[in-house]
């Protein structure tokens, strides 16, 4: 597919890509999925692009770091979408204005604001849009607009894109690209006079009336509402460059996967949890700091996991005497552990669900790479409650189908089953998911595959080894 490149706006296309990639079925804006078994709203925003805003003051380098990121995410589908793209045309009064150079053009009254929006949230639909072309010599839209591709990520790049209230709602990641006013000065004039027809005076005219007020009241504050602030004064910043675009492929490919099953639930990740993942995912790393922050995942993903049971209302008179209409936490509960990895999060469940029974599942891994049942110890009433299974790492799928299949026999309904795991392997997901698609599964990275040996990569190793080993 070939389209042509606006020069506000970019657009980079796999060979791969088919507009049809992108469907989103049964979506709107607003809506989130229910699960069959609980009451709690899923984690499936995803459904939508990878939403990206990068703001910072006029000349910081914005643009340098789209490019960026979309050189290092060449593989997949990405579109950018230029805030400037958006400048209202000026009624001939604000020409005059313009021509005194009394006009501002940096406030977010300048901006076609409803447009930019529709704009975005049509992208965010999975649907195709066509962006205005803005001329920067004549200040008005020219005829011709831009037709842009429904795509996997967007990033919209503009000084205002953190500061208005109702694009920053929307971005899954909000980036701001921070650079010395006298650095950002010294740029805007060498763009604006070879690029805009501008001469020196009349730049540094609108900059002191106009650019570093807007800067001031507007885009400076709004670094406060950044995920991540790009210190970008030489030019270059690879280091954030790499982590920006490795979180963006890792949201990509759970996107992938749950867009195909909708009982897949990916706990959102942060900064927090990409840096205990980080700390876990380390060969270096080690073993107290291993059991310490293993503890801290296991803890968030039995929390996220415990969100999925069912509850039923119920109210209480607050000590103000107030009445809370409330939930009651589900009853019929209990926890299954996978020996041994699976005992690492018996802890996490104790903690959040005080005297609940924990039965315990070892299966011994032959050489053919099956698993044979070895032991098992499980409540007896067992087929009465919602079961939820721990065991860290989900890899092929073979301990899992096994561990499910004795469940099963035992007469739990697949529907009650969560099962709660750390990291998951894309090929041990497809397995649980079409032999046990009722399962709800619920983990907090996706990894990238299995290698030849059946090890999860980039994976965290020997769970079990790195957790229990003295
Ligand atoms: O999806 P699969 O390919 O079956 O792999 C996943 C299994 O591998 C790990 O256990 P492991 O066999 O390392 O045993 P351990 O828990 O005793 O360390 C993990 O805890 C799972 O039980
Ligand atoms: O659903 C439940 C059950 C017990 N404890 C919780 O915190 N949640």
């Amino acid at each position: 597919m070939n389209i042509p490149m606006p020069a506000n706006v970019s657009t980079v296309l796999p060979n791969s890509y088919s507009s049809t990639d992108n469907v989103i079925e049964g979506t709107s804006p607003n809506s989130t999925r229910r699960t069959t078994q609980g009451g709690s709203p899923s984690f499936r925003q995803l459904r939508h692009p990878f939403l990206i805003g990068v703001a910072g003051g006029t000349a910081s380098g914005k643009t340098t770091v789209c490019d960026r990121i979309m050189q290092r995410l060449n593989d997949q589908c990405v579109v950018m979408l230029c805030q400037d793209s958006f400048y209202r045309s000026l009624t001939e009064t604000e020409l005059k204005l313009a021509a005194a150079k009394n006009y501002n053009f940096d406030i977010p009254e300048a901006f076609d604001q409803d447009l930019m929006m529709n704009c975005i949230d049509k992208l965010r639909n999975g649907l195709s849009v066509d962006i205005p072309t803005y001329d920067f010599t004549t200040h008005s839209r020219a005829a011709a607009t831009q037709h842009v591709e429904p795509a996997d990520v967007v990033i919209v790049e503009g000084i205002l894109v953190l500061h208005m209230e109702k694009i920053r709602n929307l971005l899954h990641m909000k980036i701001y690209v921070d650079t010395d006013d006298d650095v950002r000065l010294a740029r805007r004039i060498q763009r604006d006079v070879t690029e805009r027809g501008r001469d020196v005076g009349g730049v540094i005219e609108q900059y002191t009336k106009f650019v570093k007020p807007a800067f001031d009241q507007f885009i400076g504050p709004s670094r406060r509402y950044a995920d991540i602030i790009i210190p970008w004064q030489r030019g270059d910043n690879s280091v954030a460059i790499d982590l920006i675009t490795e979180h963006i492929k890792l949201k990509l490919q759970q996107h992938d996967l749950i867009r195909i099953y909708p009982k897949l639930q990916v706990i959102p990740s942060n900064f927090q949890t990409r840096g205990m993942h980080t700390i876990l995912r380390d060969r270096d790393t080690s073993k107290n700091d291993f059991v310490f922050y293993g503890n801290r995942m296991c803890r968030l993903v039995v929390e996220a996991g415990l969100g999925f049971l069912p509850f039923k209302e119920k109210s209480v008179i607050t000590p103000a005497g107030e009445p809370y209409t409330g939930v009651e936490f589900a009853r019929g509960i209990c926890g299954v552990s996978v020996i041994r990895s699976g005992e690492a999060m018996e802890n996490a469940l104790r903690e959040c669900c005080q005297g609940i029974k924990i039965g315990k599942i070892l299966v011994h891994r032959n050489e053919k790479n099956e698993n044979d049942l070895i032991y098992q110890k499980l409540p007896n009433d067992i087929s009465q409650r919602s079961v939820l299974l721990l065991d860290p790492v989900l890899g092929t799928g073979n301990t899992a189908c096994k561990v499910l299949r004795v469940l099963l026999e035992k007469g739990v309904q697949e529907s009650k089953i969560l099962f709660l795991t750390m990291i998951a392997a894309p090929e041990g997901v497809h397995r649980v998911c079409r032999e046990h698609p009722q399962v709800t599964i619920i983990t907090s990275e996706i990894d990238r595959g299995i290698n030849e040996d059946f090890v999860v990569v980039p994976g965290i190793g020997e769970f079990g080894d790195r957790f229990f080993s003295s």
